[in-house]
């Protein structure tokens, strides 16, 4: 089974080829954890969610390492820690912005779950590996990539030839494009920080340029190296981050000769009236609002999976709306099919996803599948995508508020259970009160029709599935 993906690299939908496929591996930036999730922020989670079970699916479970970051050194971690120490917390500075971190890993984990999104084999925290960033930022020095300037060390640009070649980007374009931050002691405006001082009274560790912290994009290179070894397969973000953040990883890891990512994947960003969703523009909600409005996980999940990854989406009420609709519906067909492990998901729902994961390919080819397949199969499809999972279906009450429609395909996906099991006694039954309860029923090559008659009972249904 072939899977193509996009290649931002190449500029390419190209063949998914493992370096290992007994060990697939991937990294995705993970959040800084200041503050809780956005819906934005939700979608890199989702997209590269479906590409892990994807993986899962093809190579085997135990053959894909997944590594997400949490970024956990941050001015606006401490901020918030300086606010509450002000406000009369106790404790030392670094206690209290540990237990921010500590807290905002909480809520993400929470959320996310909530989404239903696996959790990665690895979730580093950048503290845990400072000593990997001092001895990569050290070597760069060796190399002559990097320089040291007034206790900061700068990645000198110019050393790295194919810097901007990710994003397509000259550096004189860069410059005019970017807001850099003009230091006296920088040889070039677009040179990046990998260290920098800490004041005392903010969290620094010791290293040969004195007491200071890591810049934010070697943290990337060198927990992918750490966790991921000298090369490695995809690496993936939103498309915001792939200049500066991703220019710069490349930089920086390829200078270090490291192999680094074969396949860089970028999602676009989900919008609110045609901007990106972000901290810095207000025009966020986050995860936990939709989730605390009552909007189901899997409601929020299935409405970012309706739109390919690399299109910009919004979150519209219509859409939450007839997701909900539909997946109540889905609910109530794949009732039945508990505990049946011997299906596997149907190729069409395979096959969109292996063309550059191509979920709303996936969600068409189950709306068809819905149609004709048994229960068990359609489950097995949707959980490819995360749908139709038992941890995700508590907000599903089977008789509640059944709508005439749902009543009747659950009968019907009841029948078609019993038909596959052999079971035409039971079968039948559920074939006779369909018609008993005034519904008229076709069956056709692509699966069963049906209309409400005039003599339509929905009582005797109700009172009767
Ligand atoms: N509106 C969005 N749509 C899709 N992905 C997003 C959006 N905003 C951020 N992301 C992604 O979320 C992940 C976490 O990003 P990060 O922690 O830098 O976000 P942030 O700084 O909290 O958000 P913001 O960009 O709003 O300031 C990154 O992969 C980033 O690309
Ligand atoms: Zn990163």
């Amino acid at each position: 089974m072939d899977i193509f993906l996009t290649n931002t690299r190449t500029r390419k939908k190209e063949r998914f080829v493992p370096l290992d496929p007994s060990n697939v591996r991937m990294y995705v930036c993970g959040p800084t954890v200041y503050d809780r999730a956005h819906l934005g922020n939700a979608r890199p989670v989702l997209v590269f969610d479906v590409l892990y079970r994807l993986l899962r699916h093809v190579y085997g479970p135990d053959h894909v390492t997944y590594v997400r970051n949490f970024t956990d050194v941050d001015d606006r971690i401490n901020e918030t820690a300086l606010k509450r120490r002000q406000a009369g917390a106790e404790g030392s500075l670094e206690a209290l912005i540990a237990q921010r971190s500590d807290e905002t890993i909480g809520w993400y984990h929470a959320d996310m779950d909530a989404l239903g999104a696996l959790r990665p084999t690895h979730e580093p925290r950048a503290t845990a590996y400072i000593g990997e960033m001092v001895a990569m930022i050290a070597d760069l020095i060796d190399r002559g990539h990097a320089y040291e300037a007034e206790g900061h060390v700068l990645f000198a640009v110019e050393s790295y030839a194919e810097y901007g070649r990710l994003s397509g980007r000259s550096v004189d374009d860069m410059i005019a494009g970017a807001r850099v931050e003009v230091a006296p002691f920088k040889r070039n405006p677009m040179d990046f920080v990998l260290w920098k001082p800490s004041d005392d009274d903010l969290p620094g560790w010791d290293s040969p340029w004195g007491r200071g912290r890591p810049g934010w994009h070697i943290e990337c290179s060198a927990m992918a190296h750490e966790l991921l070894g000298d090369a490695f397969d995809i690496h993936g973000g939103g498309n915001d981050l792939m200049f500066p953040h991703h220019e710069n990883e490349i930089a920086q890891s390829k200078c270090a000769g490291h192999g680094f990512a074969q396949v860089w994947m970028h999602n676009e960003m989900l919008q609110v009236e045609g901007k990106k969703m972000s901290k810095s523009l207000g025009n966020f909600f986050t995860v936990r609002d939709l989730l605390d409005r009552g909007v189901p996980g899997e409601v929020i999940r299935f409405v970012m999976l309706s739109t390919h990854y690399r299109k910009p989406m919004d979150w519209t009420e219509k859409k939450r709306g007839e997701a909900e609709a539909e997946l109540r519906r889905w609910r109530r067909f794949v009732k039945v099919a508990e505990g049946d492990p011997s299906s596997s998901p149907a190729a069409p729902v395979v096959d969109a996803l292996c063309d550059d994961l191509n979920t709303a390919g996936a969600i068409t080819a189950l709306r068809e599948l819905f149609k004709s397949s048994d229960p068990y199969t359609f489950k097995q499809s949707a959980n490819l995508l995360g749908l139709l999972s038992d941890n995700l279906g508590g907000w599903f009450d089977g008789k509640a508020s059944a709508s005439a429609e749902e009543l009747i395909e659950y009968a019907l996906a009841m029948r078609s259970e019993a038909k596959a099991a052999k079971d035409f006694e039971r079968a039948d039954a559920f074939r006779s009160l369909l018609v008993r309860a005034g519904v008229v029923v076709k069956d056709t090559p692509t699966g069963p029709e049906w209309e409400l008659g005039p003599n339509f009972d929905q009582k005797l249904l109700e009172d009767s599935l």
